[in-house]
């Protein structure tokens, strides 16, 4: 099916409910991208709230709609899951020089960059932002009722775009998030590639700084395995705490004994992320 817009490249049933991948040309990213969405049975015959679900280094669009389960539950719900990918790709887009996992490619971090030669496809924040829902609000069965989640990149994505835009969310989640990007590796190696080394420009993007300053944050859940290889030196959860009480910001920040930093973590929590979220879309 190619609509104005969107071209579909595959369509499954699943639990009662359609996931459906598609393409599109991204004009704010400059380039094609690919997503996928799944869309619950309600959506036959009404527009549903969606979730947003950010996915974290290394992913694409399928990580979570193979690996997190999440389908039963949404299709219960009836709530839609949006899948994009994690960076711009294809011809032209330009990659980190030495091919590393952690910037580039599948590393888009969602920023908007400003340092070339990424300033013109890197802009992912937007693309999450505004280009996203515009498009799959006006192409697809979709309530404008929105929440946010995500996974490590993805979480930290999810919570800097909640809470930057609460009027455009109803509620914000995240596994194993980067919370405190400006202190880790991870983040300080994105952020002076993308921003540069200007570093009053990466706060705008720090989960942490912007929860400590937050005056009505959105609802928030988060997850954190202590058996996660990435914790505590690249996801700093302690900052993400301290900005919480800092703020008064109601937060549900929860250690999980014995979990690791992978989608089996996500597999098991995501039922509890979803009802959560539906508290508030459905509210
Ligand atoms: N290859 C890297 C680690 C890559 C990795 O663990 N990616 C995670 C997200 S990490 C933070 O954003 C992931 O979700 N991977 C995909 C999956 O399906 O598990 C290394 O070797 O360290």
């Amino acid at each position: 099916m190619t609509t104005s817009a969107l071209t579909k490249v595959s369509e499954q049933l699943c639990f009662g409910g359609k996931q459906i991948r598609f393409t599109h040309t991204s004009t704010v990213l400059n380039c094609d991208m690919q997503f996928s969405v799944f869309l619950p049975p309600q959506a036959e015959t009404q527009a549903v709230p969606a979730l947003y679900w950010l996915s974290g280094l290394t992913c694409t669009d399928e990580n979570f709609s193979a690996k997190a389960g999440a389908q039963r539950v949404a299709a219960e719900l009836g709530i839609a899951l949006i899948m994009p990918d994690t960076s711009p790709r294809g011809d032209g887009v330009p990659d980190d020089a030495d091919g590393a996992y952690d910037f580039g490619l599948g590393a888009g971090f969602y920023v908007n960059a400003t340092r070339e030669p990424f300033a013109k496809h890197y802009r992912m924040y937007d693309y999450i932002v505004s280009e996203l829902p515009q498009l799959l609000e006006a192409e697809l069965p979709l309530s404008a009722k929105r929440a946010i989640s995500g996974h490590s990149m993805g979480g930290h994505g999810a919570l800097v775009i909640g809470l930057r835009n609460s009027e455009r969310y109803s509620s914000m989640s995240a596994f194993s998030p980067i919370c405190n990007p400006v202190n880790c590796p991870w983040g300080i190696k994105a952020f002076s590639g993308y921003l540069g080394d200007d570093k009053s420009q990466w706060q705008q993007y720090d989960a942490s700084v912007l929860l400590a300053a937050a005056q009505d944050p959105l609802p928030l859940l988060v997850d954190q395995g202590i058996a996660d290889n990435f914790y505590p030196e690249q996801l700093r959860t302690e900052s993400l705490i301290a900005a919480a009480k800092q703020s008064g910001a109601k937060a549900d920040i929860r250690i999980q004994a014995g979990y690791d930093h992978s989608y089996y973590f996500i597999a098991s929590f995501i039922e509890q992320h979803l009802r959560f979220h539906a508290k508030y879309l459905m509210g």
